[in-house]
């Protein structure tokens, strides 16, 4: 199956799948008629269609003349077949619940998949657009796939930001892959670009080792958040708090940001906003005392996750090196295993400017994954592979909007399908059409 399919399928309730349920449909129709049909007409088709659907009852009017002096026997029969009935009713209804929750359950997921899709979809415009127009211009201009198409093709993707390492890397495996798959069409060469955007993105590790939040399944799970001003980190909070909580879960914050004047009183802004409660003292206060507070307030209050603010303070990065270690060493110190995520926010619109915070980050503390916030304010979402491929920290999770509900779990997947989404489309077109 090609990728553009798989995506697809993967996120979108393709014409495939309305297709099969008008079928199933139609099929449903077509039983129910036969089976009033068999009832109506044939005694024998009658007996097929009831073994078929576990159905014991039998007309009395089909009962042969030859048969009615054995009536008491009958009767008997009739009545156990009344109790057998009954138990198959039952039976039945048990199995159309249990198929209407799995039918729930298959839409519910359904409606999931086409909703990440659409938020990456949306959340990405920016990025498509400049891509894809770049992409489309490049394949219209070249009747083959030959070097002077992949040097362009290397300025494109330098150009959204994906990073020159990776891009060369990318650029050696498209080479190949186009050799090994005997590929002439420019066209053809789309599809191969997404394919490996997602290979490059994983690497050797496995999706659910790097995707999502690691929990904690003994107790009280803490999350760190790092990062320099203005970055989004605040709002990213915010946004995962009320994440959590609409999850079912206790969250509590702890403002540990005390050197940004108006930090604390922001936190505070969210926890009411979204409901949860916060530990703070006062501007200038030890950052590591206030967390230690949150972990005993969390702990009083039985709650399943605290999130952590801290100032992100890079002008010293020796300053900055202490008060996170210090910070840690507490959390470390109250729950053995804590804190479960590091958590890196970067402003997707600064580019190179923030690879160069992951770096001095990554020097000052050991950040497990990247918040890349924004990312529906640029054009240039290629920064997402740069930072995965050559930091090798993988991005948790993204910022996609303003609103309290735009922050998604980070998935290469739905990143590739909201960047070649239109083309996804004509594809199909092109594929019905041949
Ligand atoms: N479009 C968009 N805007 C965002 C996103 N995340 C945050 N913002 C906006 O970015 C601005 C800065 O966010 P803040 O959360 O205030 O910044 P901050 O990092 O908390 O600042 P510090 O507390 O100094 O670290 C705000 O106007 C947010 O609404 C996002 O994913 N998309």
């Amino acid at each position: 199956m090609s990728f553009f399919k798989k995506l697809k399928e993967k996120f979108v309730k393709g014409p495939e799948s309305e297709e099969e349920k008008e079928d199933q449909q139609v099929h449903e129709t077509e039983d129910s008629d036969e089976q009033e049909h068999s009832l109506e007409t044939d005694h024998h088709d009658d007996q097929d269609v009831a073994e078929l659907q576990g159905e014991t009852e039998i007309p009395e009017t089909e009962t042969p003349a030859e048969d009615r002096e054995e009536e008491t026997v009958e009767s008997t029969e009739d009545e156990e077949e009344t109790a057998e009935t009954a138990v198959n009713e039952e039976y039945e209804q048990d199995f159309e619940e249990s198929v209407a929750e799995d039918d729930a359950e298959e839409i519910q997921e359904e409606d999931e998949k086409e909703s990440i899709a659409s938020k990456f979809k949306l959340g990405l415009a920016k990025t498509r657009n400049s891509f894809s127009t770049k992409i489309n211009d490049l394949v219209a201009r070249y009747r083959t796939v030959d070097e002077d198409f992949f040097e362009e093709l290397e300025e494109v993707l330098i150009s959204a930001d994906v990073g020159v390492t990776t891009v060369m890397e990318m650029i050696e495996e498209l080479e190949m892959e186009v050799k090994r798959r005997n590929v002439q069409d420019p066209q053809k060469v789309k599809e191969i670009i997404s394919e490996k955007l997602v290979e490059i993105y994983y690497g050797d590790d496995r999706a659910e080792e790097i995707e999502g939040l690691n929990e904690n399944p003994d107790g009280l799970t803490v999350y760190l958040f790092v990062g320099v001003n203005g970055v989004g980190k605040t709002t990213t909070i915010g946004k995962l708090a009320h994440r959590l909580k609409s999850e079912g879960k206790n969250v509590t914050l702890a403002a540990g940001d005390t050197f940004r004047a108006g930090a604390i009183e922001q936190l505070e802004e969210w926890g009411k906003r979204v409901g949860v409660n916060v530990t703070k003292h006062s501007e200038g206060s030890d950052p590591a005392a206030v967390i230690y507070d949150g972990i005993q307030s969390a702990k009083s209050k039985n709650a399943d996750v605290l999130i952590c603010d801290t100032a992100g303070r890079l002008q010293n990065k020796v300053n900055l090196m202490n008060e996170l270690s210090k910070v840690k060493r507490v959390i470390e110190r109250e729950i053995p295993g804590a804190p479960h995520e590091v958590l890196l926010v970067l402003d997707a619109t600064t580019g190179q400017n923030a690879m160069s915070q992951a770096k001095t980050f990554s020097e000052a503390t050991d950040v497990s994954g990247i918040v890349l916030s924004k990312l529906d304010g640029t054009a240039k979402g290629g920064i997402v592979l740069a930072i995965r491929n050559e930091l090798d920290i993988p991005v948790k999770l993204v910022g996609l909007g303003e609103k309290v509900t735009d922050l998604e779990t980070f998935d290469a997947h739905a990143f590739v399908y909201g960047l070649f989404a239109d083309m996804i489309e004509e594809y199909e077109e092109e594929e019905e059409l041949s």
